[in-house]
């Protein structure tokens, strides 16, 4: 960097030395030691820059990769809540656009900024040296170039964040219309997803535009500046010859470093505007890393037997403050006990599901494992005992193997393993039906399962995981004869001898459960076997019967 700086500076007193001189010296005497200084000097020059560029440019993208490693660590680790707030399009633009926006400042604008600095300081001492006289115009150039930058360097800031703002949102939209293709096409809302589209990237493109404006009064606004302070030079440089205080050469090196003063003033100025630009765009991202969830005070790291009991629990969503999900939910579920959660749609099963995994915290009342309140409970341990099967279940990108094994992040687990489960799953044969067996690729860009096949590899995922306590979101929509024997099988496996939740929406599953819990707005209203509540014709279960919410039994046989 100040080898970059200081042979840049050499160069017009080279040049004032040539102009000079060039009468009194002998071209032939001179030319091979000019010649061999002038390629010298190309060579260090080159060998500067080179370096400058490579060495600013690795640590920008060092230091992005790092900042954006660490910005996943804390969303990943944000609780389920902070994703109800926030759009997956919008975070995927704050760790694409808002991490990259730094790098620009960090990395060639960095490297540029030190270099004037370099530049600027021994350009001074040179015009110093030069003329001292000459030297004082500098006075009121460089001052106001700076402080140019210093009064646009706040707004910039404001402009950036409203940027990466619209930009998250019309990323936000973008990601919610080619999620939801087959919907759009279906519908013939293409025109209506264009639309909202061109709406989203028009609050950006306005947004952007003013800046520019900005940006671009200012490049203006340097511009007199710097044409001033060459005219001030000029003037009052022919005034010092005229009184023979100064040689053409040394006015023509004053006029060179004069101008490398000024550019190097104003690209700290516009460094200014970039760094305040880049901080603008990241302030969001330090606001999220500041609100890394604080690691919670020691807690009981036990493993769940099973055996869990809500205690007038009271919950709300954070997003709907006023309205109870559940409202004073109360009772206890022995260990194996197969529970089914039934209630018409929004009365708060998924919620009751969302609150044994610890994803919300109650406002009122208490959730207890084996008699332990769970907030004193280590949330991991906990959840270490407990399996999920989704309704939709999600596939990773990658092999069937890695889909499975997902279940198990504590060890490596052989592929022996997997396969059992597959098989216990009902899900072997298909696998190995592939070419690729249990090295296929799924997930978006893998080969398409069907429904039946997803939720058996859910199953054998769960199976793997041998938990003591089950969640199963029952898939509503009802799968082939075949599918939903292998299915029902598979689901039978996983549950035996497990303590099991139930979301249910079959009236099969519901006739198998142990005990139902009848919902209704976020009350538990009724609780009992199946006969027994369908002894109760005034019960909401029996209403519910007759209003045939749940799916038919799945036939017996394939
Ligand atoms: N993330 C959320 N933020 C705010 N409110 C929510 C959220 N999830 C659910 N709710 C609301 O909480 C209530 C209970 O929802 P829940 O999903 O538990 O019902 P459910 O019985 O599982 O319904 P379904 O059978 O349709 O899945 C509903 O009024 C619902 O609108």
């Amino acid at each position: 960097m100040a080898l970059g700086a200081a042979v840049q500076l050499l160069l017009p007193k080279g040049i004032a030395y040539f102009i000079d001189h060039v009468n009194e010296l002998q071209l032939a005497s001179i030319s091979w030691p000019m010649v061999g200084l002038g390629l010298g000097w190309i060579a260090v020059q080159a060998v500067a820059s080179t370096l400058r560029y490579y060495y600013f440019e690795q640590s920008g993208h060092l230091i992005i990769n790092n900042i954006r490693r660490r910005l996943f660590d804390v969303l990943i680790n944000q609780p389920v809540s902070f994703f109800d707030r926030h759009h997956v399009g919008e975070i995927s633009s704050r760790l694409s656009s808002d991490v990259q926006s730094l790098h620009q400042a960090l990395a060639m604008g960095g490297a540029n900024a030190l270099q004037s600095l370099c530049m600027f300081g021994g350009g001074v001492t040179m015009l110093l040296t030069i003329s001292p006289a000459l030297s004082l115009m500098l006075l009121v150039f460089v001052p106001a170039n700076l402080y140019f930058g210093k009064v646009t360097g706040a707004s910039y800031r404001d402009y950036a964040k409203q940027i990466q703002t619209s930009m998250a949102d019309s990323n936000r939209v973008a990601q919610e219309q080619f999620t939801h293709v087959r919907l759009v096409h279906a519908y013939n809302q293409q025109a209506g997803a264009s639309a909202s589209y061109a709406e989203a990237s028009r609050r950006l493109l306005d947004i952007a535009l003013s800046s520019l404006r900005l940006q671009a009064a200012f490049r203006g606004g340097l511009s007199v500046l710097d044409y001033g302070a060459l005219l001030a030079t000029l003037v009052l440089g022919a005034l010092l010859i005229g009184r023979h205080a100064l040689s053409v050469g040394d006015l023509m090196a004053f006029v060179i470093y004069s101008t490398m003063v000024t550019q190097a003033a104003a690209s700290l100025s516009e460094f200014w505007n970039m760094w305040m630009r880049s901080m603008g765009a990241t302030d969001r991202i330090f606001e999220i890393m500041r609100s890394h969830p604080a690691a919670p005070a020691a807690r009981r790291a036990a493993m769940p037997s099973g055996q869990f009991s809500f205690d007038d629990v009271v919950f709300s969503y954070p997003e709907r403050p006023g309205v109870r999900a559940l409202d004073r939910v109360g009772f206890t579920i022995a260990a194996g006990e197969k529970v089914a959660l039934v209630g018409a749609s929004g009365a708060g099963k998924s919620t009751i599901a969302a609150l044994v995994l610890g994803h919300y915290q109650p406002q009122g009342g208490r959730l207890l494992f084996d008699g332990v309140a769970a907030s004193e409970l280590e949330l991991r341990t906990l959840r270490r005992g407990i399996a999920v099967v989704e309704q939709e279940p999600s596939l990773f990108a990658g092999s069937i193997a890695h889909n499975i094994a997902y279940a198990v992040p504590e060890r490596e687990v052989p592929l022996a393993e997997v396969m059992e489960a597959a098989r216990q799953a009902n899900a072997h044969d298909f696998i190995q039906a592939f070419p690729q067996g249990y090295d296929t690729m799924v997930g978006e860009h893998g080969v398409q399962l069907s429904g039946g096949q997803k939720q058996r590899i859910a199953i054998a995922r769960a199976l793997l995981r041998d938990p003591r306590l089950l969640i199963l979101d029952e898939a509503t929509s009802a799968l082939d004869a075949s599918n939903e024997l292998l299915v029902q099988r598979a689901l039978d496996r996983l549950m035996a001898g497990r303590t099991t939740i139930i979301i249910a929406h079959r009236f099969s599953t519901i006739a198998k459960a142990d005990r139902l819990l009848v919902m209704d707005s976020g009350r538990v209203v009724q609780q009992g076997s199946h006969d027994e509540l369908a002894r109760q014709p005034e019960g909401l279960y029996c209403k519910l019967m007759k209003d045939q919410l749940f799916a038919p039994a799945a036939p017996a046989t394939a």
